[in-house]
């Protein structure tokens, strides 16, 4: 059976009268990864600050391994939480070497023991070559895998990563972010990180908590959270596409100036009910020999495919991800048809 090892159970945090957390709730498994995602200010690090003990509870509950950590009028004090942290500056000492920067959070441990974990961490890593260099003398990246290093050498039962990945160039974001992935999951590490760009989430993570002010609005795995997100905010924040006009024909056709769409959907809307149909770049499919003609308004070439911005004949804008041969000119107009696997609807917004 999985094991819980943290659970935020209905938290509420506040900078004087400014509810900086609302009522927030998540559970993350042993060896899993969760992510909370959200725009800069929505409350993430506050969450992250929380959980390690750095601030009190409003209301609610925090659980490790199913023992209470923090509640109003009670925090346990965050060297005592078994919590390992790593920050965005990745916040190593200047002075000291790689290998003594990783050995520095060993305190207890023998000599002899020490040499040994620190080398098993720098090993995990891929950095044992560099140890006794100082860290100006390597890349970002590398500093960033000795803090995690760091972070992991004293078996902490949680991992908390706050935006680890941005200080890096774009490419080595994503680089890393997928080494960071595969390091976690070598280690078995349990880990919560935020960050607000949702590539970076759906890399690295198996659980995503899209936060909004402070709210948590849906926590789910990334595939679900692209293909069934439950709530407008996040159906706008996490991927792309539009919110399309609708109506309900059947309990499995929505009419829309795409055409019938046809799939499976669970919302409670009656038939005649006036719906808004998420509708992803990629549900639409450039075909000429297709009746549904649609105007190019807006290209955003993106070398392998070109993400072209449409006005059906009704007015509505659609969103189409195209093999970039398919080059079309604004102005032009070009069949479409949709190819939608199942419906995502919201009451007309
Ligand atoms: N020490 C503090 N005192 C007062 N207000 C604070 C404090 N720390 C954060 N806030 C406010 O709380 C809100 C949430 O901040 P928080 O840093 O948790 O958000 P975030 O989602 O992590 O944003 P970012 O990505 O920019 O770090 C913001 O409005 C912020 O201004």
């Amino acid at each position: 059976m999985s094991q819980t090892v943290l659970e935020l159970d209905g938290i509420s945090q506040a900078y004087g009268s400014h509810l900086v957390v609302d009522n927030l709730s998540l559970r993350l498994e042993k060896g899993r990864i969760g992510c909370l995602l959200g725009a800069s200010g929505c409350g993430k690090t506050t969450v992250l600050r929380t959980i390690s003990g750095f601030e009190s509870l409003l209301a609610g509950e925090i659980r490790l391994n199913g023992r209470t950590v923090s509640r109003p009028g009670q925090t346990l004090p965050p060297a005592k939480r078994g919590i390992g942290m790593v920050f965005q500056d990745y916040a190593l000492f200047p002075h000291l070497s790689i290998f003594d920067n990783v050995a520095f959070g060993l305190r207890g441990f023998g000599r002899a023991e020490k040499i040994v974990r620190v080398n098993e961490m720098l090993e995990l890593v891929g950095l044992k070559q560099e140890q006794q260099k100082y860290p100006h003398e390597i890349s970002g990246g590398q500093q960033q895998r000795v803090a995690l290093a760091r972070a992991l050498a004293p078996r902490p039962d949680l991992l908390l990563l706050d935006e680890p990945f941005s200080n890096l160039d774009v490419t080595l974001r994503e680089r890393l972010s997928l080494e960071v992935r595969d390091i976690l999951k070598a280690y078995g590490a349990t880990a919560l990180f935020v960050t607000h760009n949702q590539q970076e989430a759906f890399a690295v993570a198996d659980q995503i908590g899209v936060m909004s002010e402070g709210r948590m609005l849906q926590w789910a795995g990334p595939h679900e959270l692209y293909h069934r997100p439950t709530d407008t905010f996040v159906a706008r924040f996490v991927g792309e596409g539009v919110l399309l006009p609708g109506v309900v024909r059947t309990k499995d056709e929505v009419e829309t100036g795409l055409g019938l769409l046809k799939g499976d959907f669970s919302a409670a809307t009656e038939v005649g009910g006036a719906v808004s149909v998420l509708v992803r770049p990629e549900d639409v499919v450039h075909d000429d020999d297709w009746p549904i003609k649609a105007e190019v308004v807006r290209r955003n070439f993106r070398g392998a495919s070109i993400l072209y911005t449409l006005r059906l004949a009704g007015g509505e804008l659609v969103q189409a991800q195209v093999p970039s041969h398919c080059n079309h000119a604004i102005g032009e107009h070009i069949g479409i048809r949709s190819d939608v696997r199942h419906l995502v609807l919201f009451p007309r917004v």
